[in-house]
């Protein structure tokens, strides 16, 4: 499914932060949403969920309006904040279960998809335990786990990987393109680390709330004369990229 996002701008109070965004995300592809800190993407995630309200523009899922018809845009829409949002407490499964209630599923429908997930994310064996046991990069599993039980058929990422040590952050890249080739996943993931993203991806450049950049890793070389995406991205916006 497509996320076409139309001329999107965005204040807060009287401090434009988003200025005319628009873009297009392709069904099954990989896009990296680059951009450094305060360039705007959590609050474009923030209205692509519905967090914010939308002030100029609409965004649009396979056609269907969030402005207009937000229970069935939203329905194709999964999310991984910045923020680790698990209950500590509550075992891996009981945060599966409460999260399938929100989204409506039956319990056997919502045993079945957990199960499914966890067996996928290589969690089965940590089921009955208290999140609270493990390390980051398997809380960041049991996130995306759970932001694919309704089976959405976008995935929204908001830099997923903060405070992950290199290996944890490689694997959950890894694992999240593979999402893509597996399920043909629409992906969206926000970073400020060029080494998540390769040349074949969809690259959008956000910066200052403007975009600047919306095309794969090679053009986006070509087009600015460089040799690497880091200078591409210096190139673009006169800053360094971590
Ligand atoms: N609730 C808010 N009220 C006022 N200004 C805000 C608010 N949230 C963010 N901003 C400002 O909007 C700009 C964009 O912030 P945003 O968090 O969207 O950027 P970001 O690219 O996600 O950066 P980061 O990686 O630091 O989260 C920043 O200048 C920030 O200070």
């Amino acid at each position: 499914m497509t996320l076409e996002a139309s001329s999107v701008s965005f204040r807060y109070g009287r401090e434009p932060v988003l200025s005319d965004v628009s873009f297009t995300l392709t069904e099954g592809r990989f896009h990296a949403l680059l951009g450094p800190n305060g360039a705007g993407k959590s609050t474009l995630f923030g209205l692509l969920t519905r967090l914010l309200a939308l002030q100029q523009g609409d965004i649009r899922l396979g056609g269907v309006s969030l402005k207009k018809q937000p229970a069935a845009a939203m329905r194709q829409i999964g999310v991984v904040f910045q923020q680790n949002a698990l209950d500590l407490d509550l075992t891996v499964q009981q945060n599966l279960m409460y999260h399938a209630g929100l989204h409506g599923l039956s319990r056997k429908t919502a045993r079945n998809r957990c199960a499914q997930e966890l067996e996928r994310f290589k969690l089965s064996a940590r089921a009955k335990d208290p999140v609270r046991q493990l390390n980051g990069g398997h809380r960041r599993r049991v996130e995306i786990a759970r932001a694919l039980l309704h089976q959405p058929a976008v995935l929204l990422l908001d830099e997923p990987s903060v405070g992950l040590d290199v290996p944890s952050r490689e694997t959950l890249n890894a694992h999240v393109r593979q999402l893509c080739h597996d399920d043909g996943l629409t992906v969206l993931w926000a970073t400020h680390l060029i080494e998540e993203v390769q040349p074949d991806d969809q690259i959008l450049v956000l910066h200052r709330g403007h975009l600047l950049a919306d095309s794969n890793g090679h053009e986006l070389c070509q087009n600015t004369g460089t040799s690497s995406l880091a200078d591409a991205f210096r190139a673009l916006t006169g800053e360094d990229v971590s």
